[in-house]
């Protein structure tokens, strides 16, 4: 679907990653541990999303600051899917992230190293490169690298025109912290993200609602705080839900807050109410965490199983 300049998403990512997934029943710590075939693909939260948006229809640009030997596998990977890039060069290989799914224990262990630093230069560059473009809406993703402010996001931002982009935000820690004064119109922490942010733990719904009011009184538009199983949170300026989608058999949780910041963006672009963007980013969540991740360049859903999670996702008014 190809839209206006006005609602053409930009996602952005300053430190992607090649993650390596490695399947097994069950990790032996300090034993060798034999697996069948580890896949190797190119991620990190910006790429995922882009990924996601275009399952969904749209014609993302995926903008990133990354390491120069990886940007021919990052354009080969992209190009498929018919997303444009904007890759501003480091010095060196983008770092890669294992992630390790038990199956038997139901859990995957995330190991995410520090890649290539960046310097303020290439994150001006991008800036310049991405001002270029003229988007409609940014979706500013995933952790720093080394070597940049925790302030990055605010100085990329600088780069467009006041006012001009909308910002979906999905960052954590002083980054996130950081960003807040870019500015968002959306921001998607999960609860722990949340939790951080604030400094006290969100034990239970109420504690969570008091905070996304909280970031609201900070004057971000609309807060979503992703649950896990448990569902979401939707705090709009005309309402508050709570969007549940039906369970699903899980194959892995990598990437499940990509796939909903990318139904998030979706629905900012199409301009659906909150009901709607729930359902729409609680079906993107829901078809992730589920998606057959055999192969490498697998593990992408299908637009229809979105579509089916997504009518199926119970939506409760709070
Ligand atoms: O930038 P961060 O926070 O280290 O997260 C990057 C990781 O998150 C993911 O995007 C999953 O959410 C992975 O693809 C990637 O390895």
């Amino acid at each position: 679907m190809q839209r206006d300049a006005t609602s053409r998403i930009a996602t952005v990512t300053l430190s992607p990653a090649l993650d390596l997934t490695i399947r097994m029943p069950r990790l032996r710590p300090g034993e060798v541990n034999r697996t069948g075939p580890a896949e190797l693909r190119p991620a990190g939260k910006g790429v995922n999303v882009a990924v996601m948006l275009a399952v969904l229809g749209e014609a993302p640009l995926a903008a990133a600051l990354l390491g120069q030997d990886d940007i021919p596998a990052f354009g080969q990977f992209l190009r498929p899917f018919g997303i444009d890039t904007e890759f501003v060069p480091l010095a060196g290989r983008c770092r890669i992230n294992v992630k390790l799914v038990e199956a038997e224990a139901g859990q995957v262990t995330d190991i995410n190293p520090a890649g290539p630093p960046a310097s303020l230069a290439s994150l001006e560059e991008l800036g310049a490169r991405l001002a270029r473009h003229a988007p409609g809406i940014a979706v500013l993703a995933g952790s720093l690298p080394q070597g940049l402010p925790p302030d990055a996001w605010v100085i990329l931002m600088r780069a467009l025109p006041a006012g001009g982009c909308k910002l979906l935000l999905d960052s954590s820690g002083p980054a996130f912290e950081a960003a807040l004064a870019a500015g968002p119109a959306l921001v998607k922490p999960n609860r722990a993200e949340l939790a951080g942010l604030l400094g006290r733990p969100l034990p239970d719904r109420p504690a969570l609602i008091q905070a996304a009011l909280e970031l609201r009184a900070r004057g971000v538009e609309r807060v979503v705080v992703s649950d896990g199983g448990a569902g979401a949170l939707f705090l709009w300026p005309e309402a508050m839900l709570w969007a549940r989608p039906p369970k699903v058999t899980l194959t892995t949780t990598v990437g499940a807050g990509d796939a909903m910041v990318a139904g998030l963006a979706a629905a900012m672009a199409r301009d659906l109410d909150a009901e709607a963007a729930a359902r729409l980013a609680s079906g993107c969540a829901a078809a992730a965490v589920s998606r057959d991740v055999g192969a490498m360049g697998g593990g992408v859903p299908r637009l229809e199983e979105i579509q089916r999670l997504a009518a199926a996702t119970e939506v409760e008014a709070l």
